[in-house]
C-alpha cells in the first residue's frame, strides 16, 4: 500500500529580485517519517517551510498540507490545519515571565476550553514525554540549560497533539551530548507517537541517525532519499556536503 502523504510540493518557485531560491521544486512527506530540509546557507529551507505553513507567500507552484492546498485557504481552513500542526519557529523560545509547566501549558489555555486541572495534567504528561522530571516543572527559562530549553518548547507544541511537527535547527547551539539527547529524543517521539516531523538541520549526527529520507535544496533539489543513498551518490557535491557538517 502506497504511504498516505502528509506534504506534497507541486513545481514551486521563488524569486526575490534578481534571487532565484526554488527553480521548480516538487517533493513529497509521508506520513509517519521525520523527513530531513538540507541546503547550504541561504538556499530556501527556512523559507521553504514557511511557505507549507502558511507564513510566507507562494509565488508559483502550490502545495498540499493535509490534503488542502494552502495556496488556496480561507480562514477556515487556515484554523482548521493549525490545530493540525506545530512550527517551531526559533526552536527554543520560551516566555521567560512563565515557569515551565506554565510554558507548555500556554497554547492549551489559548486554544482550547479544557479546564485547567486537566491542563496542569496535560503538561505534566508531555513534560514526562521529553524527558525532563516533575522537580522542573517551577523554575523559570533564565534556569535552564540550552538543552532543557528545547526539550520544554518541544513539550509546548506536544500539548496540542499535532500531526506535524515543523523544527528548524532543533540542534543548534547545542553541545555534542544535548544533540544526542535531542536526535534520541526525535525518535523516540516518532515511535510513540507516530506524528510527522519536517526538520530542517545543518547537525550530521542529526541527518544520518534520525532522518528517515531527507532532500537537499540548491535552487532546485538536487537529492531525494535517505543517507545511505546520498552516501552512494555519484554526485560528487551530494557526497562533501555530507561530509562537510550539512553547510
Ligand atoms: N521576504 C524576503 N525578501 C527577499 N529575500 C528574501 C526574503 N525571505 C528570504 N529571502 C532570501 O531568500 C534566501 C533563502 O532564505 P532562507 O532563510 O530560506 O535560507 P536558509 O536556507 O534557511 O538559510 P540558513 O541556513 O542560512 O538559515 C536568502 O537569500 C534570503 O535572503
Amino acid at each position: 500500500m502506497e504511504a498516505v502523504k502528509i506534504i506534497k510540493v507541486n513545481n514551486l518557485s521563488t524569486i526575490f529580485g534578481e534571487n532565484i531560491v526554488h527553480k521548480d521544486i516538487s517533493f513529497s512527506v509521508n506520513e509517519g517519517e521525520i523527513f530531513g530540509v538540507l541546503g547550504g546557507s541561504g538556499s530556501g529551507k527556512s523559507v521553504l517551510v514557511k511557505q507549507i505553513v502558511m507564513l510566507d507567500k507562494i509565488q508559483k507552484g502550490n502545495i498540499e498540507l493535509l490534503g488542502k492546498d494552502v495556496s488556496n485557504v480561507n480562514l477556515k481552513d487556515i484554523q482548521d490545519l493549525k490545530q493540525q500542526f506545530s512550527y517551531l519557529f526559533q526552536f527554543g523560545a520560551l516566555y521567560s515571565f512563565l515557569n515551565v509547566i506554565e510554558n507548555i501549558s500556554v497554547m492549551l489555555k489559548e486554544y482550547t476550553d479544557l479546564p485547567s486541572d486537566l491542563i496542569e495534567k496535560i503538561a505534566y504528561t508531555n513534560l514526562e514525554i521529553v524527558g525532563l522530571p516533575k522537580s522542573c516543572a517551577l523554575l523559570y527559562p533564565s534556569q535552564l540549560s540550552g538543552g532543557m530549553v528545547k526539550r520544554v518548547a518541544l513539550a509546548r507544541s506536544l500539548a496540542m497533539q499535532p500531526k506535524v511537527l515543523f523544527l528548524d535547527e532543533p540542534t543548534s547551539g547545542l553541545d555534542p551530548s544535548s544533540t544526542q539527547k535531542i536526535n534520541e529524543l526525535l525518535l523516540y517521539l516518532k515511535s510513540m507517537l507516530n506524528i510527522t516531523i519536517i526538520v530542517i538541520t545543518h547537525d550530521l549526527e542529526t541527518i544520518k541517525t534520525v532522518l528517515d529520507r531527507f532532500i537537499i535544496l540548491k535552487q532546485k533539489i538536487i537529492f531525494d532519499g535517505n543517507i545511505t543513498e546520498a552516501l552512494n551518490s555519484n554526485d560528487e557535491f551530494i557526497r562533501d556536503f555530507l561530509t562537510n557538517k550539512g553547510k
